[in-house]
């Protein structure tokens, strides 16, 4: 590793109920070829939200994220996988709210749904790339990552919404993607990128995101639901999370090996994502068929991680990705669009969400012209006298 970084963290006072918790970054020059990378470590991290539910603490609150430690290297992919509602997006917030994350797609679509695909990523592609760049380059950058995405074939097709029908679910999920790629960012977070996708569109985005991240040596950690054995093979480390709880962390290899030393072979024939996500499942108790009791599972499992050869090889990890240290390699200015080139796109692209969406502007524009008539005709023949004023207004009144 060369010297020159970029760091920053976030290590609160120790609590007394999580002990301390620290989210880490630095970005590196990598193995003196130039480009660099950013190394994102996380130590028992907690998260605890008020509540008044019966699982709430004397104090009102209640923990949905206990002692996740971890992290994420350049060039590589941390996968979060666990049941709905374990904290996986919780997890994902919490990395995000490092000032210095670049890029981070959450569940929610943040889309303009009057703007065709092709609209969305070349403004975005000007608002986003460096100032620098020629507009050639932003538009052959933008063209590159809609192909690499698989949207070339709706280019021109807008993305819909109310009571239009645009692109669907997985085509909007892939374009939200593609604006994230955009800027090949050092540091990349996603949550559920797959939702929505076939099994073989699921790979093939994966892939190209993995094709990416080694390319331009990216830092990614998403969060997926039932990843396919293809895809699951795609992932380098694994984060399993169950109840708020870490119950794996380590290389996606091990995890059949962390499972079957500890009493969970994975069955021949059946996909590994598949056997860790029934094995933690805790929502459905009286359904279960695997013969276990799923908190006991979960007791068991976080218990025997945390004395695993792999736990104590990612505290080791950890402490040497904590010690990198080097200087400041580039401003954070100069990377985005000028004052003046910004308020021009926000501004053609108002102006077109606006004249294509027919309540924001050509229902508001007959409103006007109806209440202008009816104000315009209050004052109508009225005359010239004081009595006509007096007496048209009772009258019109
Ligand atoms: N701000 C909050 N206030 C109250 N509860 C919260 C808050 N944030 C998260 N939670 C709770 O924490 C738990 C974990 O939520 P989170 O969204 O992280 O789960 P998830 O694993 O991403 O689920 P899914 O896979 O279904 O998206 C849930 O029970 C959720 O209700």
């Amino acid at each position: 590793m060369g010297s020159s970084r970029k760091h920053s963290g976030i290590c609160p006072e120790p609590d007394h109920e999580q002990g301390g918790c620290c989210i880490h970054i630095v970005e590196c020059e990598m193995n003196n070829r130039g480009s660099t990378g950013a190394y994102l470590t996380w130590e028992k991290l907690g998260v605890a939200v008020s509540s008044s539910s019966g699982s709430a603490d004397k104090n009102g609150y209640k923990s949905v994220l206990t002692d996740a430690t971890g992290y994420a290297k350049p060039g590589e992919i941390v996968a979060i996988m666990g049941p709905s509602g374990c904290g996986k997006s919780t997890l994902l917030d919490s990395l995000a709210g490092m000032y210095y994350f670049k890029a981070y797609m959450t569940q929610e679509q943040v889309l303009t749904w009057t703007l065709t695909v092709k609209e969305t990523v070349y403004y975005s592609a000007e608002l986003q790339l460096p100032k620098s760049m020629p507009k050639s380059e932003k538009m052959e950058r933008a063209d590159k990552t809609i192909r690499e995405m698989g949207l070339q074939n709706s280019m021109n097709t807008r993305i819909g919404g109310w009571g239009i029908k645009g692109l669907s679910g997985g085509q909007k999920r892939r374009l939200s993607i593609c604006l994230e790629l955009l800027t090949h960012p050092k540091l990349l977070l996603l949550d559920e990128p797959m939702s929505g996708l076939d099994s073989a569109s699921s790979y093939y985005v994966m892939s190209r995101i993995v094709k990416l991240t080694q390319q331009y040596q990216m830092t990614v950690v998403t969060a997926i639901h039932q990843p396919s054995s293809q895809v699951f093979g795609l992932f380098n480390n694994l984060c399993l999370l169950s109840l708020g709880k870490t119950l794996y962390f380590g290389p996606t290899f091990a995890a059949n090996q962390f499972f079957a030393v500890n009493g969970f072979p994975c069955p021949e024939l059946q996909s590994p994502a598949d056997h860790y996500l029934m094995t933690i499942n805790t929502d459905f108790d009286e359904d279960t068929d695997i013969g276990n009791i799923p908190d006991e599972v979960i007791h068991v499992l976080a218990e025997a991680y945390k004395s695993s050869e792999v736990y104590m090889e990612t505290q080791r990890e950890i402490a040497t990705l904590c010690a990198k240290e080097g200087e400041l390699i580039e401003g954070r200015g100069g990377l985005q669009a000028s004052f003046i080139t910004q308020c021009m796109v926000l501004s053609a692209r108002s102006f077109k969400n606006m004249y294509r969406d027919l309540g924001y502007y050509w229902l508001r524009l007959g409103i006007y012209i109806a209440l202008g008539f009816a104000l315009g005709t209050l004052f109508y023949e009225i005359g010239f006298e004081f009595d006509s004023i007096s007496v048209s207004f009772m009258l019109k009144c």
